[in-house]
C-alpha cells in the first residue's frame, strides 16, 4: 500500500453538527468508515472552523509566553490525573507540557490563566479558550460520525454530557539539546479522541498496519485525529487506539497543541449493549478514567503493553488457562 493511501485527508470544511444527515456529511462519514473502522486509528481532518489568525496567535504568542514563565510557576499546573498537569524537567530531555482542563469553559481557562499570571492575562485566556471551543466542534463532528459508523449514534448526547475537553500545550527543545532523537516514545493516548495540532515544525509519527513509522507533516488547516484508549474501551475494541510518537529532527524548538476529549472524573465508561454480540464478546469492564490513567503510570501499568486490557480487560474464553 502506498504512503498516499495511508495518509487519508477527510475534509470537514463547511461542515457543522447541524449538517448531520446531509449528503456532504454522509460523504465524509463514508470515508471515515473506510479508514477508521476497517483500516487504522488515525486520519487527518481538514477544518476551516479555526481562523488562521487564531492558530498563529496561539502558537506565536500564547505558547511562547507560557513556556517563558519560570518553572516554579508552570509547576502550579497540577491535576488529580497523572500526566494531566505540568510535565517536564526530565534529565537529558528538553520537553515540557502543561494542560488546561475543561478548556471549552471560559471560567476554567481563566483559572488556569490566573494560576500562571495572578495579575491576569486576558488575551492568553481569550486565545486559548476560543481555540479550545472551536476544536471541540471538530471533535464532536468526528465523534458523532464515529458513533454513526458503529450504529450507536443514539448515545451521542449522553456521551457529550459525560465528556470534557483538555488542551495540552507542549514544547520540545531543538535536537541539539536532546540526548536522543525520539522525544516522546511510542504510546497511545488514554483519552477518548485526540486532535494533534502541529505548527510548522514536524515531529508526529504514527505506526502503520505494516509496522512502519509514518511522519505526519504539519499543515496550517488540518488536525491529526487519533482514536484513543477511552474510545477503544467504550467501543468494545471496534475502534482501536492509534500508536504514535514524536521525533524532533532539527535546530528548531517545536511547539504543539494536543486537544482531547476525555470522560469526566465521576463517569464510569461502559460499553453499549449494542456493541456486544457473539462475534464481539465484551472486552472491557466499566472503567473510570482518572483511575485508569493513574494506573497507567504505576509500575504495573508501565510494564504492560496494553494498559486498557491490563486495567479492565475481560478475560476471553480462549485465554483461560493460557
Ligand atoms: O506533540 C505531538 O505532536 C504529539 C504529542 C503527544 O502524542 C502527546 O502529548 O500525547
Ligand atoms: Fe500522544
Amino acid at each position: 500500500m502506498s504512503t498516499e493511501t495511508r495518509h487519508h485527508k477527510l475534509d470537514f470544511s463547511g461542515l457543522s453538527l447541524e449538517k448531520a444527515g446531509t449528503p456532504e456529511w454522509d460523504r465524509v462519514r463514508a470515508e471515515m468508515m473506510e479508514v477508521v473502522v476497517n483500516e487504522q486509528g488515525w486520519f487527518e481532518a481538514v477544518y476551516d472552523g479555526v481562523a488562521p489568525e487564531l492558530r498563529e496567535a496561539l502558537f506565536d504568542r500564547s505558547l511562547k509566553e507560557l513556556f517563558e514563565l519560570p518553572v516554579d510557576v508552570k509547576m502550579r499546573n497540577t491535576s488529580n490525573k497523572a500526566n494531566h498537569g505540568y510535565i517536564g524537567q526530565f534529565p537529558g530531555m528538553d520537553y515540557e507540557a502543561l494542560s488546561v482542563a475543561d478548556v471549552h469553559l471560559v471560567e476554567s481557562t481563566r483559572s488556569f490563566t490566573e494560576l500562571m499570571w495572578p495579575e491576569g492575562n486576558p488575551s492568553f485566556c481569550d486565545i486559548v479558550h476560543s481555540f479550545g471551543s472551536q476544536l471541540s466542534q471538530l471533535e464532536k463532528m468526528v465523534r458523532r460520525m464515529l458513533l454513526e459508523c458503529l450504529g450507536v449514534v443514539k448515545y451521542f448526547d449522553r456521551q457529550n454530557s459525560e465528556l470534557t475537553f483538555n488542551l495540552r500545550m507542549a514544547r520540545y527543545g531543538a535536537l541539539t539539546a536532546q540526548e536522543a532523537d525520539v522525544s516522546l516514545p511510542p504510546h497511545v493516548d488514554g483519552v477518548t479522541v485526540t486532535l494533534v495540532v502541529q505548527h510548522k515544525v514536524a515531529g508526529l509519527q504514527v505506526l502503520t498496519a505494516d509496522g512502519e513509522w509514518l511522519a505526519v507533516p504539519p499543515s496550517p488547516n488540518s488536525y491529526t485525529v487519533l482514536i484513543s484508549q477511552s474510545m477503544q474501551g467504550w467501543s468494545n475494541g471496534r475502534l482501536r487506539a492509534q500508536l504514535h510518537r514524536v521525533m524532533v529532527g532539527g535546530e528548531d524548538t517545536r511547539y504543539s497543541a494536543i486537544f482531547g476529549s476525555l470522560p469526566k472524573d465521576d463517569v464510569m465508561v461502559e460499553v453499549p449493549e449494542e456493541l456486544v454480540d457473539e462475534e464481539h464478546p465484551l472486552m472491557y469492564k466499566p472503567f473510570n478514567y482518572p483511575s485508569f490513567v493513574n494506573f497507567t503510570y504505576t509500575e504495573e501499568g508501565a510494564k504492560s503493553n496494553d494498559t486498557l486490557k491490563a486495567y479492565c480487560g475481560v478475560q476471553q474464553d480462549d485465554e483461560v488457562g493460557a
